[in-house]
């Protein structure tokens, strides 16, 4: 017997991480146990996305349709805070008791709803559905990825405390975040070009051009404030006014909250989180704090064996360098977890490096596994 497809709104489809999510989708073939509606904030009557095998995809619903979006039993919206905070609390004054999937951090931390990320946090998801939670907000990229990586540790409840210093990619900050990035190297290779093709020219000078360029004013930065290419921007997200950014208090409230972790139970989770020009892989290094005194062959045997996605890189210069970069993460479900070695501070500290292509576990597969979970599918 086959079920009835699943009726599913999906908003956003077509912004950056939306469309990581019909990618992913597709790939998956997930469309086959769904009757997709697509909705739009500036297009209302265009054409729907077409989807193979699915026949006439119909028109594109308006997204501020508050009956259009009630008559279907699952939402998944990937179209951002403002659309969020617009549409979510007027569907539930109306009534709709329906499941909302949701790529943006407003309704994260509401006690009425759950992080989703299901190979860490399986167990908190289907508790949260046995009770009736109906609002599933996708975790913070940085946390995520971090989580993929290293949930073996705090699943075994081996971690008392650890500290991320963070390397995030420009597409934290959105589509025209990288290509400022890239329009800048551009610029800046333009201002020394004549001086590098000549292998004579003399190093300081180039240098001194590119830093002239970078403090001229002359490049667009527009969208981080200050040039990132050639640089960092040690800051990320709104000044909370205590000395922290609020990307950083994401790590220990989101990790927790994932982890179901609360009170006494709590582990403390905190560092920097920095800028850099990556391009979609966001990368950490951390210090951990274990409960015990583990070899690290031990150490590296309850990280890979996880999940199928958190792979240990042994740590040498070779292996690090070729599979434990952003550029090796990007475009994979993998989460490489390297760097794995005792610090001299004591045999239960540890460091390790991880990264994780932060528009996949970052952003649209835990919600295309939610969207499994509430259609009954995985
Ligand atoms: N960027 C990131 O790294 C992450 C983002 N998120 C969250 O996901 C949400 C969406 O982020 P993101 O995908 O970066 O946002 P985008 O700006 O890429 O897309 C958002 C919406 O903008 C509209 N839009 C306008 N012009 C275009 C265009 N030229 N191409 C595509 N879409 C366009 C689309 O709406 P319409 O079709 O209705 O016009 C689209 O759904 C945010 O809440 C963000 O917090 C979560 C995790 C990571
Ligand atoms: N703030 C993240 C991206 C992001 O959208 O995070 P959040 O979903 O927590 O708002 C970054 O800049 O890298």
């Amino acid at each position: 017997m086959t079920s009835q497809p699943s009726a599913v709104g999906f908003i956003g489809w077509r912004g950056m991480v939306g469309s990581v999510l019909m990618d992913r989708l597709r790939a998956e073939n997930d469309f086959a146990s769904l009757d997709p509606v697509f909705f739009s904030t500036s297009n209302a009557g265009g054409a729907a996305p077409t989807i193979e095998g699915m026949g006439d995809a119909g028109t594109l619903q308006d997204a501020y349709d508050i009956a259009a979006l009630s008559a279907l039993p699952i939402l998944v919206t990937a179209q951002g805070g403002d659309y969020t905070k617009a549409v979510h609390s007027k569907l539930r004054d109306a009534g709709w008791d329906g499941i909302w999937i949701d790529a943006a951090s407003t309704l994260r931390m509401e006690e009425s709803s759950i992080i989703p990320l299901d190979p860490v946090n399986r167990d908190v998801i289907d508790a949260g559905l046995a009770r009736g939670v109906k609002d599933f907000s996708g975790g913070n990229c940085t946390v995520s990825c971090m989580l993929m990586g290293l949930g073996g540790l705090f699943n075994n409840n081996l971690v008392e405390w650890t500290t991320s210093m963070t390397y995030q990619a420009a597409s934290g900050g959105g589509a025209r975040h990288m290509r400022e990035v890239i329009q800048q190297f551009g610029d800046i290779h333009g201002s020394v070009s004549d001086h590098l093709a000549d292998a004579a020219s003399a190093i300081l000078e180039i240098d001194r051009a590119v830093l002239a360029k970078q403090r001229s004013g002359e490049l667009d930065a527009s969208q981080f404030g200050v040039p990132l290419s050639g640089s960092l921007i040690p800051w990320i997200d709104a000044d909370l006014g205590n000395g922290q950014s609020r990307e950083e208090w994401k790590a220990e409230a989101e990790t927790n909250k994932i982890l179901g972790r609360s009170g006494e139970d709590l582990i403390p989770v905190d560092g920097l989180c920095v800028r850099i020009a990556a391009m979609r892989s966001h990368s950490q290094a951390l210090t951990i704090k274990l409960r015990e005194d583990l070899p690290v062959a031990e150490i590296e045997r309850i990280i890979d064996a996880e999940n199928q996605w958190a792979r240990v890189i042994p740590n040498t210069k070779e292996a690090s360098m070729q599979d434990l970069t952003p550029v090796a993460a990007s475009g994979s479900l993998d989460i490489p977890v390297g760097r794995i070695r005792k610090l001299s501070m004591g045999p239960e500290y540890i460091s390790a490096f991880t990264v994780g292509d932060q528009l996949l576990w970052g952003a649209a597969e835990p919600l295309r596994r939610m969207l499994k979970i509430a259609t009954g599918t995985l």
